[in-house]
């Protein structure tokens, strides 16, 4: 691929086209705010100018309600050899497009299962993709120079492609993004009116689960709104789970023994089932979950003490395979917690150690 072509530079059209350029790609950057364009241009995402010819590829990054149209818009003027959509949901696109009456072969349905909580030019990264799933939905009148464009994409930047059909990507995203999405919200929700003392003791714990609670409503409704019974589906069942655990907790604030017992093993039971699940969560590069070893550091909140702790890391010769950062509520400290392989933890802490850094359990 040579050229290409992004309509909607927010966060997931940045990003692609940081990657594509910075592997040699010409990119040209569209989007119906144009401010929007230039801002992505002005972060070296590529030209905010119109394409001369035909592109190689036209990748279409805009809300899920208006993928169908811009596609449409986009094929009719011919703009690229192929086209795709990023959007979190497949069928419903796809089924809008049937019913314009185009020819689809030179369009693709592909989703990149990676993102952020932030929207916009300035939150996209060149990185944002690498490892990740890249969901791809071809059909039978999927042009195979499409599907090879699309996987090119995907190379490009550095995601793993995985094949689908378009209604059991929807139903597996229901499952393992949709419903985290709602219940982090519904979470978060609880802090609405939540006394101040209570709100400042939180730790890392609720930062984890509500971390997405801070995303765009308006894009969250439109790809519920088009993925609704799926995820009704899975709600319904962790209702189910809820009522279970209100019982079991009811028991245990119970005078009778056998009911305080029914209740420690109600909830023991949903413990141990969300263990065994979150041991199936893959790990980096979509390979078999991997046991980190993590070796925490205090640092302070001053500039450049994180890209000293990653030089001394480096200069030990360990990789840092994942790296959280708790801040601590009104201190200027932070903890950084390093995974690394178990076998590099004792070499990294030694190393550390040595460089001066206090180390904690
Ligand atoms: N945010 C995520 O985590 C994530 C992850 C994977 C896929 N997606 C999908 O990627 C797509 C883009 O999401 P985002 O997070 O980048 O959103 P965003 O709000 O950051 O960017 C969307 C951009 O599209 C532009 N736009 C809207 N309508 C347009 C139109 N008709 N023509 C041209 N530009 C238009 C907006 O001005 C905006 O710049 C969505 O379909 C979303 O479902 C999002
Ligand atoms: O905010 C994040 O970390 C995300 O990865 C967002 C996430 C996800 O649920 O995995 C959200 C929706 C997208 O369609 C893809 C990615």
């Amino acid at each position: 691929m040579r050229t290409a072509v992004v309509i909607g530079t927010g966060l997931i059209g940045t990003s692609a086209a940081l990657a594509l350029t910075g592997r040699g790609v010409t990119v040209h950057l569209v989007d119906h705010d144009p401010a929007r364009a230039r801002t992505a241009a002005a972060r070296g995402a590529g030209t905010d100018t119109a394409p001369e010819g035909r592109v190689d590829l036209a990748i279409v990054a805009v809300p899920p309600a208006h993928v169908a149209a811009t596609l449409a818009e986009a094929m009719r003027t011919g703009v690229a050899r192929g086209y795709l959509d990023v959007a979190s949901v497949k069928g419903g696109p796809r089924r809008e497009l049937e019913a314009l009456g185009l020819d689809l072969s030179p369009y693709i349905g592909t989703h990149p299962m990676s993102g952020k909580e932030q929207s916009g030019p300035m939150a996209g990264s060149a990185d944002l993709f690498e490892g990740r799933p890249w969901v791809l939905t071809p059909t039978r009148d999927t042009d195979t120079e499409v599907l090879n464009l699309a996987l090119e994409l995907v190379a490009l930047c550095r995601a793993v492609p995985v094949v689908m059909d378009a209604d059991a990507h929807d139903r597996a995203v229901a499952l393992v993004s949709h419903t985290p999405q709602l219940v982090s919200s519904m979470v978060a929700a609880r802090l609405e009116d939540a006394d101040e003392t209570a709100v400042r003791l939180c730790g890392q714990g609720i930062r984890d689960v509500t971390r997405i609670a801070a995303s765009d409503p308006q894009m969250w409704i439109e790809i519920l709104s088009a993925n609704p019974g799926p995820v009704a589906d899975v709600l319904a069942g962790l209702a189910a789970d809820l009522d279970e655990t209100v019982r079991s907790l009811r028991a245990l604030d119970s005078s009778d023994e056998d009911k305080r017992h029914d209740g420690a093993a109600g909830i023991e039971d949903v413990l141990r089932r969300g263990n065994t699940g979150r041991a199936r969560v893959p790990g980096k590069h979509g390979t078999a979950p991997t046991v980190y070893e993590t070796v925490a550091v205090l640092i302070s909140d001053k500039p450049g003490e994180l890209a000293r702790i990653f030089a001394d890391a480096g200069q030990a010769g360990v990789n840092i395979e994942d790296v959280r950062i708790e801040h601590a509520t009104g201190q200027q400290a932070g903890l950084v917690q390093l995974m690394v392989e178990p076998s590099a933890a004792p070499l990294l802490s030694a190393a550390l150690r040595e460089r001066g850094w206090a180390l904690r359990q």
